[in-house]
């Protein structure tokens, strides 16, 4: 089976384009999920404090007796933590929780524009865990253009990665642009928008013009758009699936096709209004 390409990213730390989503998957269910993803092959873990996993996430990866360096682990700061001085407190969570020395990548999971504290304070608690080597690199989740804007004016270090909602029905066309033209990778997620793409007819289409499943030729969408993917299944036919991307590749006409279904269409929360802290 082709090999999952790796992006560099702006502080020359590599990830791999594929990896496996953990959302929504129950803690019971999730040490045999990442046990599964990591036997089919992903080396690429995306989990949160927010997804109430992390520590079978751990679990998971121990079991498949891969070396710690040759699977890449994202987490998130969760939206109860944005206070400078909580968010040392909140990755040295992470860390106890999967059992890790060092996360590849950890993201301000929202921006949550609305409270009272102000993310560009958070941002600079993630600038000192990154100097502590805590994380490899450090990014954002659903920031927008005016978000990322504040942090460029006004802190250091400029985020490795932007982790937004992409896919068919919403392709983030000027908010890549923008991640693209300041060394930000974006990564896509809900790819296949929880599975709400997978009947569209011109999708359907360019499977069987391949001889692929449409979940296949949407996240190959993904993928030759340069974007990082980490679908979610706890089935492991479809974990399989998704995993065989690199043995097929897309025409601009195809690419076309699947691009013009956008109708910016959230399957997720508008960043602009989400301010939602856990109680
Ligand atoms: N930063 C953020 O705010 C967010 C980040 N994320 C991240 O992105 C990841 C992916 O997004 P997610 O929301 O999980 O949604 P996805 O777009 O990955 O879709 C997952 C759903 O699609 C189904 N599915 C998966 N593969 C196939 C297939 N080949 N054919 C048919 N159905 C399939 C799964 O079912 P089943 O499991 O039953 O097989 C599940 O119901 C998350 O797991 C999380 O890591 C997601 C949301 C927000
Ligand atoms: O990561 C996440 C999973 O999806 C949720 C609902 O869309 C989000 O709130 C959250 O950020």
């Amino acid at each position: 089976m082709a090999n999952v390409p790796n992006i560099t990213l702006n502080n020359g730390v590599e990830i791999p384009q594929l990896g496996f989503g953990t959302y929504q998957i129950e803690p019971e269910n999730t040490r045999e999920a990442v046990r599964t993803a990591l036997e089919v092959g992903y080396r690429h873990i995306d989990t949160a404090e927010m997804y109430g996993n992390e520590k079978e996430v751990g679990e998971g990866f121990r079991d498949s007796g891969l070396a710690r360096e040759d699977v890449f682990i994202t987490s998130k700061l969760n939206n109860g933590f944005h206070a400078e001085a909580d968010v040392a407190k909140a990755i040295d969570q992470s860390l106890a929780d999967l059992q890790v020395e060092q996360l590849d990548l950890f993201l301000i999971h929202w921006p949550l524009p609305g409270i009272d504290v102000d993310f560009v304070e958070t941002w600079k608690g993630m600038e000192q865990l990154y100097r502590d080597g805590k994380a490899r690199a450090i990014g954002v989740s659903n920031f927008q253009t005016n978000h990322l804007n504040r942090l460029r004016d006004q802190t250091d270090i400029t985020p490795a990665v932007n982790q937004i909602e992409v896919h068919p029905y919403l392709t983030q066309d000027e908010l890549r642009a923008y991640n693209a033209e300041r060394g930000i990778l974006t990564e896509a997620w809900s790819p296949i928008a929880q599975g709400k793409v997978l009947d569209d007819p011109a999708i359907v289409r360019v499977a069987e013009r391949h001889g692929k499943s449409p979940a296949q030729v949407t996240l190959r969408w993904a993928i030759q758009r340069g974007d990082i993917v980490f679908p979610k299944s706890v089935t492991r036919s479809r974990v399989e699936e998704n995993f065989a991307l690199f043995d097929f590749e897309l025409s601009e006409d195809d690419i076309t096709a699947i691009s013009t279904l956008n109708r910016d269409e959230r399957t997720g929360p508008d960043p602009d209004t989400f301010n939602m802290i856990p109680s």
